[in-house]
């Protein structure tokens, strides 16, 4: 059988959080998972009947611990890995209440602008960075 990837499009809320210093917090993601070992943005997949924004602020709340209180969409980036494509969709998280911690054991990190392309992320991230540093240096 031939796999149509397109109906295998697996749609995942994204979450660029940033703190009132200009700084991104990132995880990493674990080993075993898909694109292990890289470092994330947090999010997660959308599930039937979520909209994207219900499925960001349930994914931040399950992986740091956060309650999400605004956020704007950034960007869509549509992948396809070899095993897997993906739709990104990328939101600007402006707001939250809580201190962030990797509730499911994942390291994370807050870092500037300049100093997420020292980090390695997954090959979709590329745009994604981008956006970002281009948003924050134009104050978003
Ligand atoms: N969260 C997140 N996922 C990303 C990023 N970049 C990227 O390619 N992905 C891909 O998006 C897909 C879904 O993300 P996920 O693993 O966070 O999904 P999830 O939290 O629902 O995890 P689960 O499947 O264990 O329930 C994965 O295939 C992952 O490799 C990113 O920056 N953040
Ligand atoms: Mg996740």
């Amino acid at each position: 059988m031939t796999a149509n990837t397109s109906a295998k499009l697996v749609h995942v809320a994204v979450g660029v959080i940033v703190d009132s210093q200009q700084n991104i917090l990132i995880a990493l993601r674990p080993e075993d998972s898909h694109q292990g070992g890289l470092w994330e943005f947090p999010g997660g997949k959308v599930e039937k009947g979520e909209t994207v924004e219900a499925a960001l602020s349930r994914e931040l709340n399950e992986e740091l611990g956060l309650t999400l209180i605004s956020c704007r969409p950034l960007i869509e980036i549509r992948h396809d890995y070899p095993d897997k494509s993906v739709l990104l969709d990328v939101w600007w998280v402006d707001d939250f209440t809580g201190q962030p911690e990797g509730k499911e054991g994942q390291p994370i990190q807050w870092v500037s602008a300049s100093e997420l392309s020292g980090y390695t992320f997954p090959a979709a991230n590329t745009p994604i960075i981008h956006a970002v540093q281009v948003g924050l240096e134009a104050g978003r």
